[in-house]
């Protein structure tokens, strides 16, 4: 296992979900209005499906993890899971009820996604649930496995990514899909993660952390009009462009019902007319910003066709014939899915159906009426029955809608570049005035903004001009290759040539004392050089390799520490030069004093590892641990950085990060520090 920082979601982060059975049972569960809209849209086979539909909203959600990392580690995770806790909850028995096991999810490629039925009560109650809960909250820290909704791994999967592929992910946070995206590309791939909404835009970079990808970006536009960019591919000014796009957009959620009971009481028709003209703006956005043969994934975790069906049938028209809409049935086999509807019934929000906007009697209402939430005439050239449905009941999920799409024909000056070839010189300005136009058009077509009345219902809700790149973010400038620090680094660390000096960025002045520098992968630090760079707000991006502190620049030849979130990025030019001269091999002994010592010195430490750490100067080193004889799921040797100093030898984790480090390994807790060795 290559050890990542543990997250810190506990204090900061998402919340862990703190509901409790009796919140959830004291939610009426129902709502006539909502019933009575879905039965008219003849959602399902016949009136025992839909009464089985209905009354599975009803229950709780079944919890599910999905394990993360390479396809090696991954196995011998799930493994470790099989034989160390699956293969003990055989026989589970709360209050003379038998449980069943974590089961692996069927469609779930690999087998790398596991479901838990079992209710709340029995987790707590049971000894080896309650095992396994530990496991999973240490493992989610790890960044080992991911707690995330079934249904909401589904829209990446048939994202079809390959490895080294450009990614964006237009409403992303806070972050579940685009965790699985960024895995899907690898080190070599993009990945930006955009948001309206600032702050949950933070929740997406903290949750992101954990995978420590130099890969990743995150941005903060309103989707609708994410910039235009030109990048320089090979000395040639190109249109950015993304191999994959998914617009995951903002919707009213009636699907999330079992986890979220909250629905039954807030559920209108409103919401979702008021969302529908964001919605087909942002998917418009996306196909535009899709490179030719890319893919573009629509999704939503809503039924209502208004959202859905309609919002794909507005695009697909706007789209002129660039889109295609994809038949997936042969990907994801076992995953149960119903046909998208090819007709639907429109309710006012006044809860009457209507036909046609001539129904509606108020021209001020009719104004407000979006006109492309209505099915279109006739389904023949559209195909909306290659949708997918994802209904609860089918598989003890939640509710998912996904439509997958390729670009086809062209349809921005981007596109038609592309196709004609040619040396682009790009008019970025023409390009984007031409696509905003298209985007801007929506609202004109529809003639109908929703009401204020609409947007007010809408949840999430829609960001304000305050929340979009609401606070300035420290500069994202990259470092000039011969840069002092870096220099002062790579010869201390005895780094080998490969070492990409021109993939860092200082994210401070050049003579603040204790500096940061994060490191960014060859496709990010392209987007970074684009001459339209000011355009795009970033969040973040980066990660951070290397930290100098400068109270230790007069006891050290270099005062820049590896950071543990960069130990597995620094390790490769580590290796190779200089006798792996900051490089140290320890085992379970040493770790253990490292972890458990308040203040190690070098006499606590084995022979050998004594004998190297004398010969090494003060300064920052890597610590390669060997964990195989340790009771952890993956046997990867696990990266931590350390400082030796004059006469101690320090692990450079956090407080909070070393206490669960040292009881997971060893079950105990780290002396405390002496306040005179601080001082010291
Ligand atoms: C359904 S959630 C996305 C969930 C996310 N994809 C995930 O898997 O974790 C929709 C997101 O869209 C954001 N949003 C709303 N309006 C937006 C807009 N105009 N542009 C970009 N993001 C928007 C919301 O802040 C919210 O985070």
């Amino acid at each position: 296992m290559v050890f990542r920082k543990p997250g810190k979601w506990k204090k900061k982060g998402p919340k862990p979900d703190t509901r409790k059975d009796s919140d959830y049972k004291a939610t009426p569960h129902d709502n006539a209005t909502m019933k009575k809209y879905y039965q008219a849209q003849h959602i399902m086979k016949d009136d025992h499906d839909f009464d089985t539909f209905y009354a599975t909203l009803k229950t709780p959600l079944p919890s599910t993890f999905r394990i993360t990392g390479t396809k090696n580690n991954a196995s011998q995770i799930r493994q470790f899971i099989q034989d160390h806790h699956v293969a003990k909850m055989q026989n589970v028995i709360v209050d003379g009820v038998k449980y069943d096991p974590p089961t692996p999810v069927s469609w779930y490629p690999h087998s790398l996604c596991y479901q838990i039925t079992c209710p709340r009560p029995v987790l707590r109650n049971s000894p080896e649930y309650s095992h396994f809960q530990k496991f999973l909250v240490a493992e989610n820290e790890t960044g080992n496995i991911t707690r995330q909704e079934l249904v909401s791994m589904v829209p990446p999967l048939l994202m079809a990514i390959e490895p080294g592929q450009r990614v964006l992910d237009m409403c992303a946070a806070p972050g579940s899909k685009t965790g699985q995206i960024v895995e899907a590309v690898g080190g070599s791939g993009l990945v930006v993660a955009n948001d309206a909404d600032y702050k949950r835009s933070q929740l997406l970079v903290h949750q992101l952390k954990r995978l420590q990808s130099p890969c990743f970006m995150a941005t903060n536009h309103d989707a609708a009009h994410f910039p235009n960019l030109s990048i320089m591919d090979n000395g040639i000014k190109t249109p950015w462009q993304f191999d994959r796009v998914l617009c995951d957009v903002p919707c009213s959620g009636d699907g999330t019902v079992r986890k979220n009971p909250k629905v039954w009481n807030e559920w209108s028709q409103g919401a979702a007319i008021g969302l529908h003209t964001v919605q087909v703006q942002i998917f418009l956005r996306g196909a535009q910003l899709v490179k030719m043969g890319g893919r573009i994934v629509y999704s939503t975790c809503s039924f209502n066709p208004v959202e859905n069906e309609a919002v794909v049938a507005e695009v697909l028209r706007l789209s002129n014939g660039a889109l295609e809409l994809k038949d997936v049935s042969d990907q994801l086999p076992g995953l149960i899915r119903r046909p998208g509807l090819t007709t639907w019934q429109v309710m006012t929000r006044e809860n009457q159906f209507i036909s046609s906007m001539d129904d509606i009697e108020n021209p001020r209402a009719r104004r407000k009426f979006p006109a492309s939430v209505f099915p279109p005439a006739s389904d023949n050239d559209l195909h909306l029955e290659k949708c997918l449905r994802i209904y609860p009941h089918d598989q003890n999920t939640g509710g998912f809608f996904v439509a997958v799409f390729e670009k086809v024909k062209p349809m921005t000056l981007a596109d038609r570049l592309s196709v004609e070839g040619g040396q682009a010189v790009v008019d970025v300005q023409r390009a984007e005035a031409e696509e905003e136009q298209l985007v801007d058009s929506v609202t004109a077509a529809i003639a109908n903004l929703p009401s204020e009345e609409y947007a007010n219902e809408t949840e999430p809700a829609q960001p304000t001009s305050k929340d979009v790149y609401a606070k300035k973010e420290a500069p994202f400038d990259l470092m000039a290759p011969d840069n002092p620090d870096l220099s002062e680094i790579k010869s201390f660390y005895g780094l080998d040539d490969s070492f990409p000096m021109d993939q860092f960025l200082l994210r401070s002045g050049l003579d603040t004392k204790n500096r940061q520098i994060y490191h960014v992968s060859r496709a990010i630090q392209t987007v970074l050089k684009s001459p339209d760079i000011k355009r795009l707000h970033i969040v973040n991006t980066g990660v951070r390799l290397f930290s100098r502190q400068g109270s230790l620049a007069s006891t050290t030849e270099c005062a820049f520490r590896i950071s543990s979130e960069g130990a597995a990025l620094v390790q490769p030019y580590l290796q190779k030069q200089q006798g792996d001269r900051r490089v140290v091999s320890i085992g379970l002994d040493d770790l253990k004093v490292l972890l458990a010592h308040a203040f190690p010195r070098l006499p606590d430490f084995t022979a050998t590892t004594q004998t190297t750490l004398t010969n090494l100067a003060p300064g920052g080193i890597l610590c390669v641990v060997d964990v195989s004889q340790a009771d952890l799921p993956a046997n990867t040797n696990m990266l931590l950085p350390v400082w030796r100093g004059k006469s101690s030898v320090n692990v450079l984790l956090n407080k909070h990060d070393k206490k669960s480090l040292c009881q997971r390994l060893f079950g105990i807790t780290p002396e405390p520090i002496p306040v005179k060795a601080v001082t010291e």
